[in-house]
């Protein structure tokens, strides 16, 4: 899957991935009157906007990007509803040629982080039977609990050909905390990225890891450290655009090769018809606006690397 990852960036010259985060506020008011209309205002009819711009939002960029990231808390908070557009998106998205990262920030003790693994990259026994949950290609996941929480990760994608984005360096302001705290004189988020690394050399694709890391847009001094530690692990950066990451700053986390990162954005294409710049589109042409800030970001970031 990484391999796969790395062609679609290579073929399409676009080393992004689009965020899709659904929340109810950046969905045009056409399209939620249409689906409260159909369903009523109610979880079903909130379901079925997020379903309606999604959908017109893949169509209208699938051509360009290698991938998306559909964030499982803007689905979760419609309850199974919303769970249920998830596992449509992620099928849909497959269906348009898309990898799929679930944003889903998992990791527990071994055994539960065995059935976050199967329920989202794997397949589950039934009787004599298996079936795959969300069927995700990467998830994101919080290696916080240690070794045992990751491993069953690894696992399941040695079988089933997937990947990992494990969070490293978090682009959010209060992200140093406890990832910047000295340990023996050094960053936590070295050492993690450094776990990183040598997890991901049991697990190698051609020329990078498998096992991925999380290094926010929003710290670049740290970005280039990390991609020292880490020369062969995919970088997935997010932060870059409503979170204030600029593209001038993303040169670090790439290697000589032109590869080694995937720059995510999430509002600022999802809700780009509510931006400056993206106003003539107006709410109904709302994925034409989203497909030209696709186009404006690719450009914006293939100029700085
Ligand atoms: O794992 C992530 O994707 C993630 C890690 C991180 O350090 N920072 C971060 O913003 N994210 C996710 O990336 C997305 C960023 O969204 P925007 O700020 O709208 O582009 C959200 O889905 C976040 O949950």
């Amino acid at each position: 899957m990484i391999n796969k990852l790395i062609n679609r960036i290579e073929n399409l010259g676009a080393p992004i991935v689009v965020g899709l985060d659904p929340m109810l506020g950046y969905i045009p008011e056409c399209v939620k009157a249409k689906a409260f209309a159909e369903k009523g205002e109610t979880l079903e009819g909130a379901a079925e906007a997020i379903w309606q711009f999604n959908k017109a939002i893949v169509d209208a960029t699938h051509d360009l990007i290698p991938a998306v990231k559909p964030q499982i808390a803007m689905y979760e908070q419609f309850g199974i509803e919303g769970l249920k557009v998830f596992k449509q998106t992620v099928e849909y998205c497959k269906e348009k040629g898309l990898i799929v990262i679930g944003d889903v920030k998992r990791g527990d003790i071994g055994s539960t982080s065995e059935a976050y693994a199967v329920g989202h990259l794997g397949k589950v026994t039934v009787g004599q039977n298996s079936f795959y949950g969300f069927d995700e290609d990467f998830v994101t996941v919080n290696p916080y609990l240690g070794s045992d929480g990751i491993d069953p990760f690894i696992k399941v994608c040695k079988e089933e050909n997937k990947g990992l984005f494990i969070l490293v360096k978090t682009s959010n302001k209060s992200s140093g905390e406890f990832q910047d705290q000295l340990v023996n004189g050094r960053p936590l988020y070295e050492l993690v990225g450094e776990k990183v690394a040598s997890w991901g050399e049991s697990h190698m694709g051609d020329a990078y890891s498998y096992v991925g890391a999380v290094v926010g847009a929003t710290y670049p001094e740290m970005g280039k450290i990390l991609r020292k530690i880490m020369p062969k692990t995919y970088i997935l950066v997010p932060g870059y655009g409503a979170q204030g990451g600029k593209a001038a700053d993303l040169a670090p986390y790439f290697n000589k090769d032109g590869l080694g990162a995937i720059i995510n954005s999430s509002r600022g294409i999802i809700a780009a018809y509510k931006q400056p710049g993206y106003e003539k589109y107006g709410e109904e042409a709302y994925a034409d606006a989203s497909r030209q800030a696709v186009i404006d970001m690719i450009t914006d970031i293939k100029s700085a690397i």
